[in-house]
């Protein structure tokens, strides 16, 4: 498990780098990521929100945990479709914790990535699936869903996360 970055910080906003080859220091840090992500808990985690500046994602919508789990690990993913539909989610982030906002995107979407085999993958998401891969996808260009808001939503968020790192910094019980 590895800490998880809070916004505003600098590396949440960077262009992340692609993978040159799947190596076990790719493999220890899609595992390390995977951990990090059931922990908190979540349903996905980019490599970006770890402090790891690369192009990789995991996921694992799989609603209920009754369902066996689907731990997803995306490398140098591309977005190859997305539908004309869209729908609207409200968003959350692991890097903005206790924040959430209405973000409308594409309901469907194609995507094409490297998974750890090796080989080259390409699926059309739909559902929560969907909206998750796209709110990873972004973390990979340095985009996070509140930047789909308006100044004045995305400045209040900010001000209160600058609040909370303040207070974590000191201690200070939330
Ligand atoms: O911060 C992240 O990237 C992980 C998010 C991914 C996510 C955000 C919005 C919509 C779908 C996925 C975390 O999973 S937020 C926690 C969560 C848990 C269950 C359902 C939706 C979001
Ligand atoms: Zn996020």
């Amino acid at each position: 498990i590895r800490p998880i970055l809070i916004h505003p910080d600098p590396r949440l906003k960077k262009l992340c780098d692609p993978v040159v080859t799947v190596d076990d220091e790719v493999r220890k840090l899609a595992d390390d990521m995977l951990a990090t992500m059931y922990d908190a808990p979540g349903v996905g985690l980019a490599a970006p929100q770890v402090g790891v500046l690369k192009r990789v994602f995991v996921m694992d919508c799989v609603k209920d945990n009754t369902a066996a789990p689907q731990p997803m690990v995306l490398i140098n993913p591309e977005v190859t479709w997305t539908s004309e539909e869209t729908n609207v989610y409200e968003e959350g982030c692991l890097s903005i914790p206790e924040q959430y906002a209405e973000v409308t995107r594409p309901k469907e979407v194609r995507m094409r990535w490297l998974g750890l085999d090796g080989q080259m993958h390409e699926e059309q998401f739909d559902g929560l699936w969907a909206t998750c891969a796209q709110h990873e996808n972004d973390h990979l260009n340095g985009k996070l869903f509140i930047d789909y808001l308006g100044a004045m939503k995305r400045s209040m968020i900010t001000r209160k996360m600058e609040k909370l790192k303040r207070e974590r910094a000191r201690g200070v019980k939330e």
